[in-house]
């Protein structure tokens, strides 16, 4: 099965370097340092249970690549608009584009059912960009528990010993997402194709909301504050207030605040999030804190710890050149 990742920052090269040694052929789209390194030396993954490197085709032209079995899509946010005409580079008839990022995606209300359905996201996605160029019935949800740092060019460092991907359409299929899935797992990485994304969706940015609000807050990792009494009550509210959105949107999660505050504790890895503000890049603000929030007001959801916070994080993304416009990318 041929298979691109567009996008080889960390969690790109994890992916790929997964699909690699499970028997795809893969390539990625890349540029920069990264595309150097990894047409140099391959992709080099270490994990707590191995360290491999996985020579994969690098391009920064997807069109030299040609259309594939599958894309996965691994860039943060606000580069969708400007990746637009190089995915439609990679598509055949029915490729399947999985979009393994974090937050609510682009294609959310596609096949949601309900007065809601086939509502768009322009924060997300101006201009419709990929809602025209991929379009709703190619894409698959992914959703990933991992924790990985690009350490060097095309070489990532995954802290999580056990990581999760969890995949699925739109409309609720498996079959699509199973085929990739297959690829994917390994005695270390758990990968499922799962009939409600969106309720994965919701429970993952529970998580990111917690990790994401208090680290874009401090600039730590969630090890330097969780176990501070104060910061732990507020996050518990965080979760409580996110739960109750998902609730009211239709997908009630399982999440479970206190396992997730101790594993915390002892997460070293600065949430991506946190990263990119501290770095002055465009943030996932709309995906991971504004649509969300979005939704609470839709539904009618109290949400004042999160108001709280978002505004204040929103008051250092503008200082910091991080919050989001249409053109960057
Ligand atoms: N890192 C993590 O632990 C986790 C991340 N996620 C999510 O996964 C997604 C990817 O995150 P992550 O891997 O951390 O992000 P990174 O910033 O590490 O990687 C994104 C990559 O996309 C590349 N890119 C952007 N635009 C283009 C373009 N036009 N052409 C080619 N390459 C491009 C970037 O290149 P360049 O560097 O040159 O800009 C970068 O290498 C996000 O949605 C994130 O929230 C989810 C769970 C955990
Ligand atoms: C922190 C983590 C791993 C989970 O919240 C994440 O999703 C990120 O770094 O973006």
């Amino acid at each position: 099965m041929k298979v691109c990742i567009y996008g080889a920052g960390a969690v790109g090269c994890y992916l790929a370097g997964r699909l690699h040694r499970g028997g795809a052929q893969v390539s990625v789209v890349a540029r920069g340092a990264n595309l150097a390194a990894i047409r140099e030396r391959g992709i080099t993954v270490e994990t707590p249970a191995r360290r491999w490197q996985s020579p994969v085709a690098a391009s920064d032209d997807p069109a030299a690549l040609g259309p594939q079995d599958a894309v996965i899509v691994a860039v943060k946010a606000p580069a969708l608009p400007a990746i637009a005409p190089g995915l439609a580079q990679l598509l055949g008839d029915g490729t399947p584009v999985a979009f393994v990022m974090n937050g609510i995606p682009w294609w959310y209300f596609a096949h949601h059912g309900g007065p809601m359905d086939g509502r768009r996201l322009p924060r997300i996605d101006p201009g419709d960009a990929m809602w025209t160029t991929v379009g709703p019935d190619r894409a698959l949800g992914g959703v990933i528990l991992a924790s990985c740092d690009l350490v060097a060019p095309g070489e990532v460092h995954v802290e999580t010993p056990k990581s999760t991907l969890y995949l699925g359409e739109p409309a609720g299929g498996t079959a699509r997402a199973e085929a990739l899935a297959a690829l994917l797992r390994d005695d270390d990485f758990t990968v499922a194709a799962v009939a409600d994304i969106r309720q994965a969706i919701w429970a993952k940015l529970q998580m990111n909301l917690c990790s994401g609000l208090f680290g874009c807050l401090s600039n730590r990792a969630p090890s330097a504050t969780f176990h501070i009494p104060a910061v732990a009550e507020a996050v518990r509210r965080v979760a409580a207030e996110a739960g109750a959105i998902a609730a009211a949107m239709g997908h009630p999660t399982q999440f479970d605040a206190e396992a997730n505050i101790a594993r915390a504790t002892k997460q070293v890895h600065r949430s991506s999030i946190v990263q990119d503000l501290d770095a002055g890049r465009p943030m996932e603000f709309h995906p991971t804190f504004g649509t969300p929030q979005e939704c609470a007001r839709m539904m009618g959801v109290p949400t004042p710890t999160m108001d709280l916070l978002i505004a204040l994080v929103e008051a250092r993304a503008r200082a910091a050149g991080a919050y989001p416009t249409e053109t960057q990318a």
